[in-house]
């Protein structure tokens, strides 16, 4: 897998992704690709599983650093191999404002925002210095301490990232953070757990934000938070105000919604 950045200053990321850990069998490869300039980074993800998963149960940097340094919305991010950052980083610019537009944010810094499936923080980050506070959600450890320093970098104090697995929350979820007047969430292709739906029914933030790249999974969960889980006699309580698609994959038949919800 390659990765290269906008930031003007090319820095390409190669990532080997292989069943078992053989550095010699790379090693040719790896001198081959680093003669190249851009290329600052090789790492080696081990999956010994037989999805199609990118992500490692283990990860060897062979070459120069773990991260590419890559800019979006004016702030900067540095990325690691396995934590989830855009792809389309153009596009990226396009979703992340129009994410900024439906917050709708009052423009006193007063609101709460909550983060869910935050990756490297980037959604809560570029709204950070517009809001009071950010919560960040998300369950991949290296996504989230990729988040506290992105943070950091950019001099952002008011965003708190905490590692978790939104598909398991419990009836403690939502004791650390206040009331949030914003929930923004973009999960993976799955959608949201029922608990996770369950939570927001009961939460009723004012406007819920959802990002998603599953049209299919996108339906079912709005169904729920406007109409409610029926088989479970638990009412809906938003109205879908907008549907924005963006185009973060051209040439493929995906397509990325921007899903604005107000509480009714
Ligand atoms: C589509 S990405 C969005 C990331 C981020 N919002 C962004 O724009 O860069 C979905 C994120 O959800 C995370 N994720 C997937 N399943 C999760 C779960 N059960 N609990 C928490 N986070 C999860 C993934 O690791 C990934 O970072």
């Amino acid at each position: 897998m390659f990765r290269d950045t906008e930031t003007g200053q090319p820095e390409v990321m190669v990532n080997f992704v292989t069943s078992s850990y053989k550095p010699e069998l790379l090693k040719p490869l790896v001198e081959k690709i680093t003669s190249f300039p851009e290329v600052v980074s090789v790492v080696n993800n081990v999956n010994t599983s037989v999805g199609n998963t990118s992500v490692g149960e283990e990860e060897y940097t062979l070459y120069g650093k773990s991260t590419i340094t890559e800019t979006l919305r004016g702030l900067t991010f540095k990325i690691s191999a396995n934590s989830f950052f855009q792809t389309n980083t153009q596009q990226a610019e396009v979703l992340y404002k129009l994410i900024e537009e439906c917050a709708g944010l009052r423009g006193d810094g007063s609101e709460i925002v909550l983060d869910l499936f935050c990756g490297t923080g980037t959604i809560g980050l570029t709204l950070a210095r517009r809001v009071r506070h950010v919560y960040g959600y998300e369950v991949v450890a290296q996504a989230i301490s990729d988040a506290r320093l992105n943070a950091k970098l950019n001099g952002i104090g008011n965003a708190t990232f905490i590692q978790g697995d939104l598909n398991k929350i419990d009836e403690n979820f939502g004791s650390n953070f206040p009331k949030p007047d914003i929930v923004i969430s973009d999960p993976n292709r799955p959608g949201m757990h029922l608990k996770l739906i369950k939570f927001l029914l009961k939460l009723k933030a004012q406007h819920i934000i959802y990002v998603s790249c599953n049209p299919a999974t996108c339906a079912r969960d709005l169904e729920y938070l406007c109409h409610g889980v029926r088989e479970q006699n638990i009412e809906g309580c938003y109205k879908l105000k907008s549907v924005q698609p963006v185009d973060m994959f051209p040439h493929t038949p995906h397509i990325e919604c921007v899903c604005l919800l107000e509480l009714c």
